[in-house]
């Protein structure tokens, strides 16, 4: 079967050009990092910790900059906070981030006003402008792929080792949000709890190094399969092969297929693995997927991003949770709310409702409830900045409001006040859970 997805290159030789050179570019992770999330999610797995994925549907080129690299980490780390205080459970943190460039589509074209162009499928293969020009297909842009994630990587590196994710910092990163709603108010009440126990901690004479570093991970949709074949290398310590485009690497619900070349090359790498799970997945798919992805069944290898959609999930999940707990595999739960929730506007934007988010949520915690399975964490679409791309949250947002900022590249996120409302509602959740 031919892969799914893939970008149909008009320049075969361009295509090799750059195939070649990426193969001999220095890898943008290391594999041993990669064990560490494995083993990091295998705590999530056994129902210890929590995971929390997320940034954009697409990152741009042009959205390789500082303030919203910083943006980004800053609110994941907020949102982190409020997760690992309010529910004690130490919180996995995982970004949708430097290489996440590609792009499945519903539909291979895109028409507007009568002209119909190739659909845009990221930045790592076309332009978002809509010109036929700007719709090629260029596989240099695969090249920039890994300078931009480079450049992500190295300044989130610098941020989250450097000093700007020190917990003691956990009042700066909500400076210019402070008054600005309830949202911000509520985390700079719990922020004052936790400088209150950093300050008794040090009175104590505990010296809390921990607290001045955060691990934090890279993630993507592994779908241009000539990219991530061309950084996957053999690993000198283990001689096993990792894609070192990403510490973990998910696929799709397009592209989910037991025989697809998607799901056989996640099988033939050694990195940790997310698959999307849709509402059409059975018990049976699931069997067969975990024996193909972790026959070993290792611990943290495999998560399961589930992205049912609100009026689904309630009765989609329990089925396919009983099925993975009866075949004892370790298998780390995620809710994906976003993906089954979206829709148009009559104003013609695409976007997801706060509430329904919500309730997937909200879903998602009945459902493991029901079958005494844990919770895992949830992958989000989010942005750091004041976007107005999905309806409701505190602000209470409607389809009018959606052309003040409507700035994503393809799925709609959710702004800074919607994903810290978020983490609040699921720490309520978390905390239930984990009595
Ligand atoms: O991000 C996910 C997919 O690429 C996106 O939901 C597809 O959207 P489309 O239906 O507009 O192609
Ligand atoms: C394409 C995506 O999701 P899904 O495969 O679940 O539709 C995505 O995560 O952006
Ligand atoms: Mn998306």
């Amino acid at each position: 079967m031919k892969p799914l997805q893939q970008p149909e290159w008009p320049d075969p030789v361009a295509l090799e050009q750059v195939i070649r050179e990426l193969r001999t570019l220095p890898p943008l992770v290391f594999a041993g990092e990669c064990d560490d999330l494995t083993t990091k999610i295998g705590a999530v797995a056994r129902g210890e910790a929590f995971l929390l994925q997320g940034g954009d549907c697409a990152e741009t080129f042009d959205g390789v900059t500082a303030e919203n690299i910083r943006a980004k980490l800053r609110v994941l780390l907020q949102m982190s906070v409020v997760l690992q205080y309010a529910a004690s459970v130490p919180v996995v943190k995982v970004g949708r981030i430097a290489g996440q460039y590609a792009k499945p589509r519903s539909s291979g074209e895109e028409t507007r006003d009568g002209v119909t162009l190739p659909s845009y499928r990221g930045d790592a293969v076309n332009g978002l402008e809509f010109t036929p020009e700007a719709r090629i297909p260029d596989p240099r842009r695969l090249r920039g792929v890994y300078n931009a994630a480079a450049a992500t990587l190295n300044l989130t590196r610098a941020f989250t080792t450097g000093g700007y994710a020190d917990l003691h910092q956990v009042h700066a990163w909500n400076t210019d949000f402070v008054n600005s709603s309830p949202v911000g108010r509520r985390y700079e009440q719990l922020a004052t709890e936790i400088e209150r126990a950093l300050a008794f901690m040090r009175a104590c004479g505990a010296t809390a190094d921990e607290f001045k570093t955060v691990d934090f991970y890279a993630s993507h949709e592994a779908l241009i399969l000539e990219y991530e074949h061309a950084l996957t290398r053999i690993d000198s310590r283990t001689e096993q092969p990792y894609d070192v485009g990403g510490h973990l690497l998910w696929v799709g619900e397009r592209t989910r297929q037991l025989d697809g070349a998607h799901i056989e090359f996640l099988s033939s790498l050694s990195n940790p693995l997310g698959v999307k799970i849709g509402p059409t997945t059975t018990p049976e798919y699931i069997r067969a997927l975990i024996d193909k992805l972790n026959p070993k069944g290792v611990e943290g290898r495999l998560t399961f991003i589930t992205r049912m959609g609100a009026g689904k999930i309630r009765d989609g999940l329990p089925p396919l949770l009983e099925a993975v707990r009866d075949h004892g595999s370790p298998i780390a739960w995620v809710c994906d709310p976003m993906h089954g929730n979206t829709f148009e506007t009559p104003n013609g934007y695409k976007t997801r409702s706060f509430d329904a988010v919500m309730d997937e949520v909200q879903g998602f915690f009945d459902a493991h409830e029901q079958v005494g399975t844990w919770p895992g964490g949830m992958h989000i679409e989010l942005t750091g900045d004041d976007v107005t791309e999905c309806v409701g949250g505190g602000e209470a947002l409607v389809a009018e409001d959606l052309a003040n900022r409507y700035e994503t590249a393809c799925d709609p996120r959710l702004n800074r006040h919607q994903s810290l409302e978020l983490a609040f509602l699921v720490a309520e959740r978390l905390r239930a859970a984990r009595a």
